[in-house]
């Protein structure tokens, strides 16, 4: 078995992969402060023959759980944002600094679709661009919904956006405190990616094609007009692509990659842009 570890700022989540079949046989996730220990909610390391981590936790976080691996596990990969990768270049002044999760998203994206927009909705929200050549640009980041809303220290702190509740809702104007927050961050969040997404297709000459992941892909998607995919293991698509190990990995598959979005032309991303610029 092959276990992918995605350490977050919130979650650190994990997938085990049959290194045979490629088949996803587990996933689960604990909160990032809780140590490391197997049993409870994480899986038997005695099944385990190789580990690939991508982690944005403490030093010390990483640092314990590869030490805590290592005596166990014979082949322990560790991502680190690079200069290059896979046709992509990294776009930051100083590559080493990129979140390596932006990195492995980044790098899944262009693998599956070249040129991407890879928008990672977790305790921050990233927005990374790709251009179809492989040029990395950089990106924005803006806090999360969850970390909007604790700025905000309203007393809101567990009222979580209904994940069913529909967009539209959404972007009515609240008559609760509860409502007006939830619909503020909300609105917050999705205008900035839509934003965001037309202001860099129209300053590129592109239209790409964008991709979603994250604790809050699913509700942020629903308020994200641009066409996109949500893929949830985006982030394993780039440990799958860097560290590739079954055979359909090295044949490029990554796991539960999503059809890749047909993004609108390039006149229509620039006409809203312009309309919104009038109102
Ligand atoms: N069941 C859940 N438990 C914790 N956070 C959740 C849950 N469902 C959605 N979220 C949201 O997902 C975010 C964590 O997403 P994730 O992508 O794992 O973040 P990170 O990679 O930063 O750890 C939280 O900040 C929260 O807004
Ligand atoms: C921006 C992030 C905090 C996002 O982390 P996450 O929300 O996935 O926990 C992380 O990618 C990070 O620590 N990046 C380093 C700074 C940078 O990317 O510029
Ligand atoms: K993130």
């Amino acid at each position: 078995m092959i276990l992918d570890l995605d350490i977050g700022n919130t979650l650190s989540k994990w997938r085990l992969k049959d290194a045979e079949s490629s088949e996803i046989r587990s996933r689960g996730a604990v909160w990032t402060r809780e140590e490391w220990r197997p049993g409870a909610d994480i899986p038997d390391l005695d099944v385990v023959e190789a580990v690939r981590i991508s982690s944005v936790a403490r030093a010390a976080v990483l640092e314990e759980t590869v030490a805590l691996l290592r005596r166990r596990v014979r082949h322990v990969h560790v991502a680190h944002s690079t200069q290059e990768a896979l046709g992509v270049v990294n776009g930051y002044e100083e590559p080493g600094r990129l979140g390596v999760d932006r990195w492995m998203g980044a790098l899944a994206g262009y693998h599956l679709a070249g040129g991407c927009c890879a928008v990672d909705c977790g305790s921050a929200i990233t927005i990374d661009f790709v251009l179809p050549g492989g040029q990395h640009l950089g990106g924005f980041i803006i806090p999360g919904l969850r970390l909007m809303k604790e700025s905000l220290k309203l007393g809101t702190r567990n009222v979580a956006i209904d994940p069913e509740s529909e967009a539209d809702e959404l972007l009515e104007p609240g008559r609760r405190t509860v409502d007006a927050v939830n619909h503020g961050i909300y609105m917050a969040a999705v205008s900035a990616i839509n934003r965001i997404y037309s202001e860099v297709c129209d300053q590129e000459g592109v239209a790409l094609p964008m991709l979603l992941t994250g604790g809050d892909a699913r509700v942020v998607s629903r308020g994200v007009q641009v066409p996109h995919a949500v893929w949830p293991d985006m982030v394993y698509g780039g440990l799958e692509a860097c560290f590739p190990m079954t055979l359909a990995e090295r044949a490029g598959k990554m796991s539960g990659a999503p059809r890749v979005p047909e993004p609108v032309a390039l006149e229509k991303i620039r006409a809203g842009l312009a309309f919104s610029m009038l109102l």
